[in-house]
């Protein structure tokens, strides 16, 4: 407490209390010993009757600290050999300062995986947090206080860290090490083009190396050379086949210490789980072949409609024990944990009308041959993804289909001639004069809706900005002629951007001083792990057939540090495969089967001929066929252009909403879209500023809130 003299007069104390004494220190953790470790330099200050440690940067120490379990007895018998006092590892206050609550639980569960407190003997820990809940910091965390501190002794457990990452987030990585224990903490060393690994290894001073998948391929010689203590695979469902040469290759490294993180579900596939497993702790749930008669089969089996009672309950005792003994070492957290810090995210699905060439493009195609063919039944070697694809391209944008059959005009070869037999007839659809390079908005729906949606973001928002993602390197072609054409200053990541440029190109995006309106973005290159918080508006062009892939790429805008309200567009040409597609991605079949993965692509997909048919179906006449299909009674089109009614429309689409919460990252179902609300382009008056101005080109809206409360 304060002296005596300062607190004595009741009448002077307001005054005194703004008499503020400030004391240079050193501090150190409550300790007996008689040598004392300090830990830093501090002020001291003193105000009335209180006083506030803080460090030389002005944070308060003490105040959140976060002290590691001990070590039990039979641990400390295990490993402290030579009997060193038992300390407490506490993290830096510095850091602790920042973290969110999950994120310290996070912590103490990697401390006690790695430390072998959680399991005799096994190191490994998976850390499957949900997109943006911040894994990169909780390792970073872990890395730091590892490296300084350890409960014997106080002796340091780790000297060297491995962190493998995809290419597009070396940098990140880079950056967020030093955005939370700044430059002067740890030395880290990232390998890009200017970076070799070399480099590293000449140097002593360094203790983390942060590499890409593929680098570490190409360097698994000198790797292996050096001595890590410490593993981490970021992204790291990618590990799930065993057969991969990257895997072989983190196989080949001996730390024990191993750290998967993935935001992506890792549990649909069995054999993958077991992979993902087997590699963080080797061996633990025996070998791959008594895995599978122990584990794979009764589970498998009893989730068979043809399984007896006695296989069900044997699958389900199973599956609870592979859960039991996993769960020791798995932790995985869904985005509600960060809600509160995250501004509103409005989503739209929105329906655009085709433009006229399209439409026969589209008619023309689906009489084709080949999509005949595919319908005819048998499906070995049916042409139908050639089919889907040229369907698709067109939904982009007819010219990307017209430079396809131009393309294979010019080819001599003799195969593909399925593509041939598909293109057939379809040149003289398109005008005499047609200019591929130009690209025009009229003839695509979708480019129409887009421009029209940046027109209006420009003009209602100025300050803010927008991420355009697309599965197609050609696509980004035609949007960026856009930005031209508009005089919009963009950015642009797909996967030809040097790694080495990558972090640049986001961090000039994010920053406030940017000139960029538009970020263009390659989901493949980019659609995992980068931050591009700077942009509140993202338009996803086109779809993929997996949920996961698009859920990847809107996690990129609405996550920690996001600022303003999150507008999502989803654009789908009506009553086209696109609707077809993101009705598949809804569907139950989705939700249960493994495509929710972001590794599956297209080619995994199974399709029936029924289903076939359904896919190569033109709806012209629907201004939704998505939601024709959900059975919900509400149906714009009814309606008159008539206030009272308009409110009836509405109001019977949006029981629920508001209350609604969609936020885990999990794919939409189609029960949760039916919440959502709904309104179609011709009759409502929308409230929202943003689809009133586009509405002309769209048929039909979908609209979700998350978050509300804040919303202003
Ligand atoms: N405690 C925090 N306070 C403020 N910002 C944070 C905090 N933790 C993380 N962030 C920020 O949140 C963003 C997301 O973090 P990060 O990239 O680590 O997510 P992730 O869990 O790796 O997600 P993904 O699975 O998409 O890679 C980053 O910009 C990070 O700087
Ligand atoms: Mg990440």
């Amino acid at each position: 407490s304060a002296p005596r003299e300062i607190t004595e007069s009741k009448g002077q104390e307001e005054e005194l209390v703004s008499l503020v004494k400030y004391f240079s220190v050193v501090w150190s953790k409550a300790s007996k010993k008689k040598h004392k470790k300090w830990e830093g330099d501090a002020v001291l200050i003193v105000k009335g009757r209180s006083c506030i440690l803080k460090d030389l940067e002005g944070k308060d120490i003490g105040k959140d600290s976060l002290v590691m379990p001990r070590p039990d007895k039979n641990h400390q018998w295990m490993f402290s050999k030579n009997c060193f006092p038992l300390v407490d590892v506490v993290i830096d206050p510095h850091v602790v300062y920042h973290l969110r609550p999950h994120q310290k639980e996070g912590i103490i569960f990697l401390y006690e995986c790695v430390m072998g407190m959680r399991m005799n003997g096994r190191y490994g820990a998976i850390l499957a947090d949900e997109m943006g809940l911040g894994k990169t910091l909780q390792c970073i965390s872990l890395i730091w206080t590892l490296q300084c501190q350890g409960p014997y002794g106080g002796k340091p457990v780790i000297k060297k860290t491995l962190i493998v990452t995809p290419g597009s987030l070396v940098n990140n990585w880079r950056k967020e090490f030093k955005q939370w224990l700044g430059s002067e903490r740890i030395k880290i060393f990232a390998v890009d083009q200017d970076h070799k690994v070399e480099e590293f290894i000449k140097s002593t001073l360094y203790s983390v190396l942060i590499i890409s998948y593929e680098m570490l391929l190409r360097s698994l010689d000198q790797i292996n050379n050096l001595k890590f203590d410490l593993l981490i695979c970021d992204e790291g469902h990618r590990l799930k086949n065993s057969a991969i040469k990257t895997t072989t290759a983190l196989f080949s490294l001996s730390c024990e210490k191993r750290i998967i993180l993935t935001g992506t579900p890792i549990q649909n596939d069995l054999q993958e789980f077991f992979a993902l497993i087997d590699f963080v702790n080797p061996g633990v749930l025996g070998s791959l072949s008594s895995y599978r008669k122990i584990y794979e089969e009764p589970i498998v089996m009893s989730r068979e409609p043809s399984a007896s009672e006695e296989e069900k309950q044997l699958g389900d005792r199973r599956a609870a024990e592979l859960t039991r003994l996993t769960g020791l070492f798995i932790l995985r957290r869904t985005q509600e944990v960060i809600n509160k810090y995250l501004p509103p995210k409005i989503e739209n699905v929105l329906f655009c009308r085709p433009g006229t060439l399209q439409i026969e493009l589209y008619k023309k195609l689906l009489n084709s041959q080949a999509v005949r063919f595919c319908l005819q039944g048998s499906l070995e070697n049916s042409p139908h993804l050639i089919c889907i694809g040229a369907l698709k391209k067109l939904c982009n944008h007819p010219c990307l289909l017209f430079n396809s059959i131009k393309g294979k005009e010019c080819s001599s070869t003799s195969d593909g001639n399925e593509e041939k037999s598909l293109y057939e007839g379809l040149l003289s659809v398109f005008p005499a004069d047609y200019n591929s390079l130009e690209c025009t908005e009229k003839d695509s729906g979708k480019l129409q809706v887009l421009s029209k949606l940046l027109t209006v973001i420009r003009e209602l928002r100025p300050t803010e900005k927008v991420v355009l993602v697309s599965n197609y390197t050609q696509t980004l072609n035609i949007l960026q002629d856009v930005c031209k054409r508009y005089g919009y200053a963009y950015a642009r990541l797909d996967g030809q951007t040097p790694i080495s440029q990558r972090q640049k190109i986001v961090d000039g995006f994010n920053s406030k001083y940017s000139s960029d309106f538009i970020f263009l973005l390659s989901s493949k290159a980019g659609g995992v792990g980068l931050n591009l918080i700077g942009g509140s508006h993202l338009i996803l062009y086109d779809i993929d057939w997996n949920p996961a892939t698009d859920i990847q790429a809107m996690s990129r805008v609405w996550r920690d540090g996001q600022k303003h309200a999150v507008h999502i567009y989803r654009l789908l040409t009506t009553g086209t495969i696109e609707e077809k597609i993101y009705q598949r991605q809804i569907s139950k079949q989705a939700l249960s089967g493994a495509v929710v993965d972001l590794t599956k692509t297209s080619e995994h997909i199974q399709f029936s001929v029924e289903e076939l048919k359904n896919l190569f179906t033109l709806h012209e006449n629907s201004h939704c066929v998505t939601h024709d299909l959900l059975e919900c009674e509400c149906s714009g089109e009814d309606h008159t252009d008539d206030s009272l009614e308009k409110d009836a429309v509405t109001r019977h689409c949006q029981l629920g909403l508001g209350q609604h919460k969609s936020s885990s990252l999990k794919p939409l179902s189609m029960s949760q879209l039916k919440k959502w609300k709904h309104f179609s382009g011709d009759h409502l008056n929308l409230i929202d500023p943003f689809l009133e101005r586009i509405r002309e080109n769209v048929s039909f809206f979908f609209q979700n809130i998350t978050n509300q409360a804040t919303c202003i």
